[in-house]
């Protein structure tokens, strides 16, 4: 399989290494700045870790040599999200905000237990990353949110700073940077003197790779369409 990675960070250079040691053959890996050199080519897939501004001319790509595209580059807006989805109509198009198995579990296991939950308990959402992380907050934690608000019945309360008042029908979301974090996702039932916490640590970004990777297998000669870790996890 012919891959070329979107991405020259540290998502970007781990996913060269796996990959070729999976036996992919890595024509590059590429970046805004040499595009050119890409769409001189053509290959079967395109994984994209690196950042929202590189959205446009990778779906113009795509879109022309009709390569399945692997996505986890976060910090995207409802626009972008559109432009991915719509991609999907002509494309086979992978897409995860996180691509360790321990989030894709977490998530489906919060979906199942918040309706048993929601009307007596308190959500929250904190999620921890490396000092270098650009978007806040995560991909992760938003992809959570979703998960135990799909009606959107809540406000999303995105940090809380002064005379806040009471508690209302919200949900709040943090974020905290320092350090090297690979990645810390918790998501909190607070109710009346009882509280239930599921985090998920990532302790290095191999987990992503891997994950990345056996969506890249999974998704290679799919027909088009929009696929997810939740339908890689059915098989
Ligand atoms: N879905 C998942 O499981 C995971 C997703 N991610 C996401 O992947 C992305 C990359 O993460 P990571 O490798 O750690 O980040 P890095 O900062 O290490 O690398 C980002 C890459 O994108 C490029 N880039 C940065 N800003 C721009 C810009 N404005 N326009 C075009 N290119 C740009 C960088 O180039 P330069 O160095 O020249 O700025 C670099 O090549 C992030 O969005 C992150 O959240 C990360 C881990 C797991
Ligand atoms: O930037 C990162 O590092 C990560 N980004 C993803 C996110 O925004 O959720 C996934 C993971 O947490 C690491």
């Amino acid at each position: 399989m012919r891959v070329a990675i979107i991405g020259k960070g540290k998502m970007g250079t781990l996913l060269e290494q796996t990959a070729q040691a999976k036996g992919m053959q890595v024509v590059g890996l590429f970046d805004i700045t040499d595009k050119e050199k890409l769409l001189n080519q053509t290959v079967d897939l395109v994984i994209d870790f690196s950042h929202r501004d590189n959205l446009d001319w990778v779906i113009d790509y795509v879109q022309k040599t009709h390569a399945a595209l692997v996505y986890g580059t976060t910090g995207l807006n409802d626009e972008d999200k559109e432009k991915l989805k719509a991609t999907s109509k002509q494309n086979a198009v992978f897409y995860s905000a996180n691509y360790s198995i321990g989030i894709a579990v977490l998530t489906k296991v919060i979906k199942e237990i918040t309706p048993l939950l929601e009307t007596d308990f308190d959500m929250e959402i904190i999620e921890k990353h490396h000092n270098q992380k650009k978007d806040a907050p995560s991909g992760t934690a938003l992809q959570l949110l979703e998960a135990i608000d799909p009606q959107n019945a809540y406000t999303h309360q995105f940090g809380r700073v002064g005379m806040v008042g009471a508690r209302q029908k919200e949900i709040g979301i943090h974020a905290v940077r320092g350090g090297t974090l690979a990645g810390e996702h918790s998501v909190l039932y607070l109710g009346q003197d009882e509280v239930l916490e599921f985090t998920h640590q990532a302790t290095s970004r191999q987990i992503f790779v891997n994950g990345a990777i056996k969506a890249a297998m999974y998704v290679s000669g799919k027909k088009a369409g929009w696929y997810t870790m939740e339908d890689m996890m059915k098989g």
